[in-house]
């Protein structure tokens, strides 16, 4: 059981682009054509199954949105910090 991080530490170590919101870190990409953006959501459910551990994700014309948080530990854990960074690295 991961342990959810405080405001402090989610803000420290959230990567650059994420947003701490609530009990979510999020994150919105933008995409010039609409299925480079379903192409990306794609990796990045292929990411969140092989990890177990699955975002909100919306597809939205010209960006994908991504909220992250661990829904069993009723917060954000390192678990979500360290997917933001998986799907960074896809990006
Ligand atoms: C039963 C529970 O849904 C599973 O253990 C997994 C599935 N994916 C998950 N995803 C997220 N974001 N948080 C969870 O707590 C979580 N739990």
């Amino acid at each position: 059981m991961a342990d959810v991080l405080s405001d402090e530490e989610i803000d420290d170590r959230a990567p650059e682009g994420w947003h701490h919101e609530g009990d979510e870190i999020v994150r919105t990409y933008e995409f010039d054509e609409y299925l480079d953006g379903v192409e990306f959501a794609s990796e990045a459910a292929e990411i969140a199954d092989e990890e177990f551990h699955h975002p909100e994700i919306t597809i939205r014309y010209d960006e994908v949105a991504i909220a992250l948080t661990s829904h069993e530990e009723g917060g954000v854990t390192d678990q979500d910090i360290q997917m933001a960074e998986h799907f960074d690295d896809a990006r």
